[in-house]
């Protein structure tokens, strides 16, 4: 059986597709989603048209046990909170994947559980638009790897990927994770928090001179603290890709713009909070990272 835990944008549109794959998923809900889905069903809504699954939901936390695999799709503030609710449960043989922005989620998980954790990078855009619709924006890919890998995980990914391609999921093993991982963080960390803060669309967004001119600024921060931590990027290659977010997702607004605006914790802390945090560490310049940080916080606090 495959586990997703956490039924929201992500783990209801890999989850559904998985399932509509005719692959065993259980998702894993808090109780209020975790009826509704169950009595009413996922719906994915395309461009074109919505599917309409039935799905197996549950709220009780323990039949993790049964999972072969564990999409851990919960925001990655409560990484470490779930991860200790369901430690008591996770068998040994259950193959654990973090779906989740952010740099330091394998690390997190693999400290509770006391094992490696796998991570996907996720390349879509995605949007809950009621507790049992998601929205699909575009893209889809991900990038898989282990931190600190080695040959003989190969293994493990390989079966990840099989599950995937199995529901026509485009996957990747990355072959320098840490790399993949630094350049997924600094896309977030170019739109998610300017997303939330005006509310706006990666288009309008790019359109407009003042902001983009931040962008390349909050990405050169990024830039510079690789470097000192010694982790060689493509920039050309992401400078590249942070373009293409606004062709791509012309009309999607950050996974962050979507906490604010339901007033949801962000995940801040995780992004340009992390750059401010490592600019700190390393005696580098972070004002741009440092000051989004900052009006996120604010936002927050009028919640
Ligand atoms: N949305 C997108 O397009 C993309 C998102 N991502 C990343 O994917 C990750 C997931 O994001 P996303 O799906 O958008 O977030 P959502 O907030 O839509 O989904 C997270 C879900 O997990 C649920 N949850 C939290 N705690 C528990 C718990 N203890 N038990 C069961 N369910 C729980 C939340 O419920 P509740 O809200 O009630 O707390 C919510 O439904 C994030 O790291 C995000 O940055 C990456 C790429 C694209
Ligand atoms: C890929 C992107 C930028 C899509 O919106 C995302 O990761 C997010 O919103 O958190």
């Amino acid at each position: 059986m495959i586990a997703i835990l956490g039924a929201g944008a992500v783990g209801c549109y890999y989850g559904g597709l998985l399932a509509a794959s005719g692959q065993e998923v259980l998702f894993f809900a808090k109780s209020k989603r975790a009826k509704i889905l169950q009595t009413e069903g996922l719906n994915i809504r395309w461009s074109t048209h919505t599917q309409h699954l039935k799905i197996q939901v549950t709220d009780d936390i323990q039949r993790i046990r049964e999972a072969n695999a564990l999409l851990i799709c919960v925001k990655a503030n409560q990484s470490t909170a779930i991860a200790n609710q369901i430690k008591p449960f996770l068998s040994t043989n259950t193959m654990v994947l973090s779906m989740q922005n952010g740099l330091q989620n394998a690390q997190r998980l693999s400290e509770v559980f006391g094992r490696p954790v796998d991570v996907a990078m996720i390349y879509a855009a995605l949007a809950m638009t009621s507790d049992n619709t998601v929205s699909y924006q575009g893209g889809g890919h991900l990038v898989l790897g282990r931190p600190g890998d080695t040959a003989a995980h190969q293994d493990a990914l390989q079966a990840l990927a099989d599950m995937f391609h199995k529901a026509n999921i485009p996957v990747k093993i990355s072959a320098n994770i840490t790399q993949d991982l630094w350049s997924k963080w600094i896309i977030n960390c170019a739109f998610n928090a300017l997303s939330a803060l005006g509310q706006i669309a990666y288009q309008d967004l790019m359109q407009q001179a003042h902001l983009s001119e931040i962008i390349n600024s909050i990405v050169n921060e990024c830039f510079a603290l690789a470097k000192a931590e010694k982790i060689t990027l493509d920039e050309a290659a992401i400078s590249h890709q942070i373009q293409q977010v606004a062709i791509q997702w012309p009309l999607q607004k950050s996974s962050m713009a979507q906490d604010v605006m339901a007033k949801r914790p962000t995940e801040i802390a995780e992004l340009n909070g992390l750059a401010q945090a490592k600019g700190v560490l390393l005696n580098l310049p972070t004002p741009i990272n440092t000051v989004l940080t900052s009006l996120i916080k604010m936002q927050e606090r009028l919640y």
